[in-house]
């Protein structure tokens, strides 16, 4: 509930007006049927045309005015209940991005998708209802039976009494219904996944001929929810009938209690009609209320799953000290160029160009048993590529992502151009860091669109050369060029033809390190090599480590580490490798085999 109050706290403005404009409706209905009953009363009693005109006139006014509150607060309910479903799910979405991969895991992605969706949907229809159909109630309640009570006591405690049924009967269903809400959502995001995991993976499906295994299990879910959700509707349907049941058992008793009341000549024949239209306005808005109510214990189970998201203490967090550019690790570019002319000073210069430290690193995932990375000690230095290379689940894109801080060392410690990369926000750290994932993955728009992530200022030209480098130049052959659409994931496009747009979306962006996680895999030998030389003139400046799983991609590589295991089994050059470790010799060997000299530069 805290968190609710926490988002309605900008707009308590807007809660007022709508709760003063819902009140004005609600005092608008108790009052027209007093006029009733006084037109009733005096009016026709006494055959008086100019009373009863007079009194009609009232009832427009009071209508018109009550009518005009209605409005209002529907408007308002409306504003606000699009202005915190938005703040909500920005609340979300930024939390989901302080997230580690470790982090993210413990939601899903399916869940993640349901709760900023659905979930909150759910949250801000019922922050609506409660405003317009609960909160009102209790005014209702009070203002109805102390104008009972004006006309008579005994129908005063008539009303009193029907009210409490009421009541009761709601607190029954709401507890019924708490448990069949919590099972529905939980039901909800199972079919999420479910669905995800049939929709993105249609082509393996159809591969392996599973598709009767999957519908089985598509049919599962979708019928566990629809069962839930008839239970749900029947409960509804149950309370229902009985309100009504109970709305005419009441007009019934009014009727009858009231009849005798006016033959005892303690009421008027026209307060029959405001008591029958007070106890009918009293119970619809209960009933409305208690639709509401039931409806609550699933908004709750919704605002605890938004609250997990919101109060989750991320893995990994920002460091304060800021990212120092140490004298030391800072290069230009005349210095580099020094670099290739005298000896003297080379050492020296050497250490300068330290852009990534590994010192004594070893990792573990939060959940696993083993290590996943062991005591890794290297450096990638400005102007030198360092190529990483290792048999499948050796710890390759693990390293890679420990740099750029998607999980956190466990022992060791790893620093970007001096700085221990917990010391900086996780923001400084990505700026200084240009990245191609394993997985190529382009956002939907244009080309051009996904090319500006790396830099939002690129001009078409600045982007064409760009796309030469990264050997993606088929773009000027598309009928759009650089507006050519690009379909979510980027599925329009061939493996390699994504890899190449993803490595030249890395490209636009100036960075002291590029790092390349097996992206070269889907390119052919041919393109491939001549990627890696236009790329060596390109990102001079910085340093670059380059994943692969083909010897010939790394060949030429200033620093080759070998993993095995999660373990340094060897660094050097290739030549100084092959004399010197086991595991890249049998690597280089297998790949022999294949053909690699074709590929080499
Ligand atoms: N989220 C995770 N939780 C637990 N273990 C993980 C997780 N991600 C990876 N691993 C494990 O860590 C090890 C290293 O994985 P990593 O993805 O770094 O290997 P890799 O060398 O890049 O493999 P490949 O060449 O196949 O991409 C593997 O044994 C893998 O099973």
């Amino acid at each position: 509930m805290k968190i609710i109050l926490k988002f309605l706290k900008p707009y308590r403005k807007i809660c007022v007006l709508t709760v003063l404009a819902m009140l004005l409706d609600v005092a608008g209905g108790l009052f027209v049927p007093r006029l009733t009953a006084d037109m009733i009363n005096i009016g026709v009693e006494s055959r008086n045309i100019s009373y009863i005109v007079e009194k009609g006139i009232a009832m427009v006014l009071v209508t018109v005015t009550a009518g005009a509150g209605a409005l209002l607060g529907s408007w308002l309910c409306a504003d606000l209940s699009a202005k915190i479903g938005k703040d909500m799910r920005n609340a979300v979405y930024e939390k989901s991005l302080q997230f580690s991969a470790h982090d993210f895991e413990q939601f899903g992605t399916g869940s993640m998708i349901t709760r900023t969706l659905n979930d909150i949907n759910i949250i801000q229809q019922s922050v609506v209802w409660c405003i317009q159909m609960v909160l009102p109630v209790p005014a209702v309640c009070v203002m109805g039976i102390v104008m009972a009570f004006a006309i008579d006591t005994v129908m005063g405690f008539l009303l009193i009494g029907v009210t409490a049924l009421i009541i009761v009967l709601a607190l029954f269903v709401t507890r019924r219904a708490s448990e069949i809400f919590g099972r529905l959502q939980r039901l909800l995001d199972r079919m999420n996944v479910v669905l995800r995991e049939n929709l993105t993976g249609v082509r393996v499906i159809r591969a392996f001929n599973k598709e009767k295994d999957e519908e089985k299990r598509m049919r599962k879910s979708f019928e566990d929810y629809a069962v839930t959700s008839v239970s749900a509707n029947l409960l509804f349907a149950g309370l229902e009938s009985t309100a009504f049941f109970v709305i005419n058992i009441c007009i019934v008793s009014i009727l009858w209690f009231g009849g005798n009341r006016i033959g005892a000549g303690k009421m008027e024949i026209g307060d029959i009609t405001a008591l029958t239209e007070y106890s009918i306005l009293i119970l619809f808005y209960i009933i409305m209320a208690q639709m509401v109510i039931i409806l609550l214990p699933r908004a709750r189970v919704c605002i605890r799953r938004i609250e997990e998201i919101l109060e989750k203490e991320p893995e990994i967090e920002d460091g304060k000290s800021g990212m120092k550019v140490h004298p030391e690790t800072e290069n230009t570019a005349a210095e580099l160029q020094l670099e290739t002319c005298p000896k003297a000073g080379q050492s020296v210069r050497a250490a300068n160009r330290e852009v990534v430290r590994f010192r004594d690193v070893s990792f573990k995932f939060p959940d696993a048993d083993e290590y996943a990375l062991t005591e890794l000690d290297f450096v990638c230095r400005r102007g030198e590529t360092t190529a990483v290379i290792g048999g499948t689940g050796s710890g390759k894109s693990t390293l890679a992502r420990l740099i750029l801080r998607f999980h956190d060392v466990s022992e060791g410690s790893v620093s970007v151009n001096g700085t221990d990369v917990r010391d900086v926000s996780q923001k400084e750290l990505r700026e200084k860091i240009s990245y191609v994932p394993q997985k190529a993955w382009l956002f939907s728009g244009t080309i051009a669109d996904n090319l500006r992530d790396g830099d939002e200022r690129a001009s078409e030209d600045q982007m064409r050369r760009i796309l030469s480098v990264a050997q993606a130049d088929f773009v000027s052959t598309l009928a759009n060029g650089l507006d050519a659409h690009v379909a979510q994931g980027g599925t329009n496009f061939s493996g390699g033809q994504k890899q190449r747009l993803s490595i030249a979306r890395a490209l636009m962006k100036k960075a002291d390190l590029y790092i390349f996680d097996d992206s070269f895999s889907a390119l052919d030998f041919k393109t491939d090599a001549a990627l890696r030389k236009a790329l060596k003139e390109e990102v001079a400046h910085a340093a670059v480590l380059i994943i692969a799983q083909r010897i010939n991609t790394i060949l030429n590589a200033d620093q080759i580490i070998v993993l095995d295991e999660g373990r340094i089994a060897g660094i050097g050059r290739h030549e100084e490798l092959m004399e010197s470790c086991g595991v890249y010799r049998e690597i280089a060997k297998s790949q022999m085999k294949g053909g690699m000299q074709s590929g080499g530069q």
